[in-house]
């Protein structure tokens, strides 16, 4: 597990200490998949750097598995932690399948040789990621997202007790985001301390068992996802102007008030959702008020102002024309 106690970072600079967060507190707990949420330049790089020990924390202390950082050497590190960083790694010519097999070099010998069960736990990780058919590619020669499952790859064969990862599903296509925030939570299931900053707030919320949310003026909050939904912090942490958080269907909307609304009320889902999110395309709005502009479904057709319809699209422009 991770400790973060009255821990401040930030960087020392020429003109004097830039401090990015401070009191961050909490326990990044074994068995937990957690989630590093923040806007852009709140400190979530900053944070998982400082907790590798790869910059000092400007006030605090940070424990690894019940270790002080300071205490711990980069050989006890790499057995013990795992990292994906967003840095552009440049390697050398190296497959895919010999970058995933690197990951074992805090565990083998000094000649690297690897035994039958590193041979086992690399053929697992090809096989948990799905990248069996890119195994003998050059690294250099892959997409972004066939890059990062690589990464996320080398990352798993360190098997260690913590893993941290800085954005690792931003350049994967959504069955591959959701294969990964799966694996990760199987991971931390197992017994491992998994770290994971993201933007993507839906699948966070989705996967994440616990959450740290950084903010400029807030304090730094540690606290179980749906709690802090449900209590109003995750809403308040990143709502920003327009574009709110919808405690009801967990996405965030963009208020913008239309001038033009009808009335749906009596529409049942799923139509009414695919419905709503057509008439805002159009700048047309839901009137909370019974008017006479109302949309209804019916026997599987829509009907507006006494016109009935087969489909949405003439639905849709229907409405447009008649209310401009
Ligand atoms: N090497 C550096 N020297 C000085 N300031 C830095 C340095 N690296 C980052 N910062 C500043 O620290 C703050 C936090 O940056 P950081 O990269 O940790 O944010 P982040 O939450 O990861 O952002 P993003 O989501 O945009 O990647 C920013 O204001 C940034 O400008």
């Amino acid at each position: 597990m991770i400790e973060l106690k009255k821990v401040a970072i930030g960087y020392q600079k020429k003109g004097g200490v830039l401090t990015v967060q401070e009191n961050i507190n909490g326990c990044i707990s074994k068995g937990k998949l957690v989630g590093l949420l923040g806007g852009n330049g709140k400190g979530k790089s900053t944070l998982l750097r400082t907790i590798l020990g790869l910059q000092p924390a400007l006030k605090g202390e940070v424990l690894i598995q019940g270790i002080p950082l300071s205490g711990i050497s980069a050989k006890a590190m790499a057995k013990e932690v795992a990292v994906v960083l967003t840095d552009k790694i440049q390697t050398p010519y190296m497959t895919v399948r010999e970058l995933i097999e690197s990951g074992r070099s805090p565990h083998t010998n000094w000649w690297g040789k690897m035994k039958h069960e590193d041979l086992l736990l690399i053929e697992q990780v090809i096989d948990q990621l799905g990248i069996d058919a890119i195994q003998h590619r050059p690294f250099n020669e892959l997409s972004d997202g066939q890059k990062q499952l690589s990464l996320i790859g080398r990352a798993l064969a360190q098997d260690t007790g913590v893993i941290l990862l800085d954005e690792p599903a931003a350049h994967l296509d959504v069955p591959n985001k959701i294969r990964i925030f799966s694996l990760l939570q199987q991971l931390s299931r197992g017994g491992k301390t998994v770290l994971i900053c993201s933007h993507d707030l839906d699948l966070s919320l989705r996967f994440c068992d616990d959450l740290l949310l950084l903010h400029q003026e807030e304090l730094p909050v540690l606290g179980m996802a749906e709690e802090l939904v449900l209590n109003g912090t995750f809403g308040r942490y990143f709502n920003q102007g327009e574009v709110q958080f919808n405690i009801q269907s967990g996405r965030f909307d963009f208020q913008k008030k239309f001038r033009r609304q009808v009335n749906i009320d009596t529409v049942p889902s799923p139509q009414r959702r695919w419905l709503v999110q057509a008439l805002h395309k159009k700048e047309i709005g839901i009137s909370p008020l019974p008017t006479e502009n109302e949309i209804q479904w019916k026997d599987s057709q829509w009907h507006f102002n006494s016109q009935q319809f087969d489909h949405l699209s003439p639905l849709i422009n229907a409405i447009d024309t008649y209310l401009t």
